[in-house]
């Protein structure tokens, strides 16, 4: 398996280090970057000549990038929820030429105000675009969407690329993969880890397969939207990694939980066990960002709880593939189904803490 880890951080030489690691110029090393690592494609020809325009009173800066010569790279972004819309978002933000859709129709909108154009069915935005992005909730909805009628493979063809961000299983994204190739065009897989806020930050760790001359063509835009990519060889290693990651999550998510509600059944505050647990070797940025309003019984979602309990199903089913047995994830599944049973499939999926509360019986 052909496994690479290419980190995004060149560093434009007119630019002194001291001024990229000020905070507010975060962005801006970011994008000298990603100018700096362009990369060149037959068939996709990404932005060359950046333009950076600041903003003292704001002190932020956005960035836009237009083509020295011909026409600018058309980018179609299919699925505009949690994650799908942030993404978008910063894609259009770095100056490039956005065309999106989205099944509910309203969630468009607000792209459309920061300057994204609109087609009606995927079909519409696959064959207006260059290379189409989808981040859709499911295995269903990422076949119907790239395959289904006026999905996106109808409308691609040869020097064209699809790139699916979806968390789907092996199988599944070699289906697409498969519908894709057929048309001429190019496939890549690449979930991503990280949640809503690394989404927003344009943080997100991708985890890409499939063809390397189209993860080399996006990679500028997938600078844009992360913080790193992996490129893993064939379709289906970014598919499984990414469920691999996810059933790890899960477990550490039920473990988590299962201690706040030890601590606070034998009297301890368990606000001080998640200020201890992160000062320690088990410490992780989502026990210190979701502790505090679990112990408030609080989930807003980043993560939707359905979408996990989905990994956790697709984890189960690769494990039983190889036969690898999993039985901490199995358990870990039936409490998911437990939560969603309970009307908690929208909220966090921090909130599967509350398939483990049970009242006192004396
Ligand atoms: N949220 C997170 O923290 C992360 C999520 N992911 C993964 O990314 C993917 C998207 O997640 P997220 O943005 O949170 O999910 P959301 O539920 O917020 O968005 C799901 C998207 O899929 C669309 N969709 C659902 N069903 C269909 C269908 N049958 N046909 C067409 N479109 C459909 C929705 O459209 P509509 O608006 O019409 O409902 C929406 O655009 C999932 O695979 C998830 O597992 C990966 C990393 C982090
Ligand atoms: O898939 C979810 C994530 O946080 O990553």
């Amino acid at each position: 398996m052909a496994t690479s880890f290419v980190k995004s951080t060149s560093i434009h030489p007119h630019i002194s280090s001291a001024f990229l690691t000020s905070p507010s110029n975060y962005c801006l090393s970011k994008a000298m970057a990603l100018v700096s690592s362009f990369c060149p494609h037959p068939h996709f020809h990404f932005t060359t000549k950046p333009i950076f325009s600041f903003s003292s009173k704001q002190n932020n800066f956005s960035t836009s990038i237009a083509q020295a010569e011909g026409k600018q790279t058309k980018i179609g972004f299919l699925g505009l929820g949690i994650m799908g819309s942030p993404m978008a978002q910063n894609l259009l933000k770095a100056g490039c030429d956005v065309t999106v859709w989205n099944r509910t129709k309203s969630k468009c909108d607000p792209l459309i105000s920061l300057g994204a154009k609109y087609e009606s069915c995927p079909e519409g935005v696959a064959a207006s675009c260059d290379v189409t992005f989808a981040m859709l909730a499911d295995p269903e909805s990422a076949v119907d969407v790239a395959c289904g009628k006026n999905g996106a493979a109808s409308g691609l063809s040869q020097g064209k690329g699809y790139v699916d961000v979806s968390t789907v299983d092996v199988a599944t994204s070699k289906l697409i993969s498969e519908h894709i190739k057929a048309t001429g065009a190019e496939f890549l897989e690449a979930p991503v880890s990280g949640s809503k806020k690394p989404a927003e930050d344009g943080q997100l760790i991708f985890l890409t397969a499939g063809d390397r001359s189209l993860f080399e063509a996006t990679s500028t835009l997938l600078d844009i939207m992360g913080k790193s990519k992996f490129y893993l060889g064939d379709v289906g290693n970014g598919a499984a990694m990414k469920l691999v990651v996810n059933m790890i999550m899960g477990s550490m998510m039920a473990s988590f939980s299962e201690g706040i509600l030890l601590s606070e059944k034998v009297g301890l505050d368990p606000s001080v066990l998640v200020e201890v647990i992160s000062q320690g070797a088990i410490s992780a940025p989502m026990y210190s960002m979701k502790g505090p309003s679990m112990v408030k019984s609080s989930y807003p979602t980043a993560f939707p709880l359905k979408h996990q309990q989905k990994d956790l199903r697709l984890a189960l089913a690769l494990a039983e593939s190889v036969s690898q047995p999993i039985p901490i994830a199995a358990a870990t599944n039936e409490l998911y189904k437990i939560a969603k049973s309970r009307g908690l499939s929208d909220q966090d999926f921090s909130a599967v803490i509350e398939a483990l509360k049970v009242k006192l019986q004396h």
